[in-house]
């Protein structure tokens, strides 16, 4: 719905038209055959920190969890944070710093990773999808089992450097969420992760590549990255250049001449699809019902990603978990 609304001098601006009932009908037979398609699936939604600085758009989004789930699919929301760890440490006087897209850090800063992605983010999403039902329950890569990583470095330049206490997931086990999916919940996963080498220490995860790591153990449908931006843009800032589609090949072609935001981001999704996930997605958090909007409706938004042997208009039928 972008259509202009007018505007009077010295009188409020007119509300765009209405639709009308035929209309309405229309928008919700759009979504039949992709109720049908992917009835019982599960997707994993990742929710990054810069597509989490609105009110209204946080509610939606919640909206948006709960509605996939009433019409029998079943989402997972990974939930990132790296606005709000920053400013969290800005608060401690701490200065942030990324290295080729990940945060550098340290034991001091690691404390502080876990308590805003496990104590605030994780709690304000779990209250936020609350507030329609008991629906979600927030687990962290330490629970259960879930995650282990093992440190990484970055690649800045071509040469790897050291990031402190960074990891990747090497190790996943989802019984965790898998149980409470049996139970008809919506789990929400903050990406903290024992380090496989010593389980008593903890790393911070890149909350992208976690993400798919877990739509892959899960054999998820879709993977659904949330970002703030409209999707892939092969000429990064041209507005002209944006993707809407891009195969698992051409992408990894492409991703060493990406900026850092967008790397861990389409790195993500590469794995998500050569995992047997069949699609993955990057869509603007910032529109509301962005998840909605992908969907279930026939355009879809943002860049799909999908593996290199699937023709498009033969999308597989999923079965999913139920
Ligand atoms: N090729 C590109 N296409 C789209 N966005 C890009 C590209 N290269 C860099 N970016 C930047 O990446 C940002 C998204 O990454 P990031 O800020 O890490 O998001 P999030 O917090 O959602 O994980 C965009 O806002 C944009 O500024
Ligand atoms: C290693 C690393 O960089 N971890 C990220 C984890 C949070 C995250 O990924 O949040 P977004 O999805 O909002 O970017 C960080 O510390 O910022």
């Amino acid at each position: 719905m972008t259509e202009e609304t007018s505007v009077t001098p010295g009188l409020p601006p007119a509300l765009p038209p209405a639709l009308t009932p035929d209309q309405k009908a229309e928008v919700l037979i759009e979504a039949l055959p992709w109720l049908e398609r992917f009835s019982g699936a599960l997707f994993v939604v990742k929710y990054g920190g810069n597509a989490m600085v609105d009110e209204s758009l946080k509610r939606a989004f919640a909206e948006d969890m709960v509605f996939l789930r009433k019409v029998g699919l079943h989402p997972v929301v990974v939930h990132g944070g790296g606005p709000q760890i920053s400013s969290m440490l800005a608060r401690l006087g701490i200065e942030s710093e990324f290295r080729g897209g990940l945060r550098v850090t340290t034991q001091e800063s690691m404390d502080v990773v876990r308590m805003v992605l496990t104590g605030q983010v994780s709690r304000e999403l779990v209250g936020l999808l609350n507030s329609h039902g008991p629906y979600a329950v927030g687990l962290s890569g330490e629970d259960g089992g879930l995650l282990q990583a093992r440190r990484r470095t970055a690649t800045v330049d071509g040469k790897q450097v050291d990031v402190g206490h960074v990891g990747d997931v090497v190790e996943v086990d989802p019984r965790a969420v898998q149980d409470l999916l049996d139970a008809g919940r919506i789990p929400v996963v903050s990406t903290v992760a024992p380090d496989i080498e010593d389980p008593t220490q903890v790393l911070n995860v890149n909350a992208d590549t976690a993400a798919a790591a877990l739509a892959v153990a899960l054999g998820a449908s879709k993977l659904i990255i949330l970002t703030d931006v409209e999707g892939l843009y092969t000429d990064w800032p041209d507005r002209g250049s944006l993707v809407s589609e891009i195969r698992a090949g051409e992408l990894a072609r492409l991703v060493p001449t990406l900026e850092s935001g967008m790397v861990p981001k389409m790195e993500a999704c590469l794995r998500a699809v050569r995992g047997g996930v069949p699609q993955a997605h990057v869509v603007d958090g910032r529109r509301a019902h962005s998840v909605l909007t992908e969907v279930f409706t026939e355009a879809g938004i943002g860049t799909m990603v999908l593996p290199d042997d699937v023709r498009t208009g033969s999308l597989p039928l999923v079965g999913g978990v139920a």
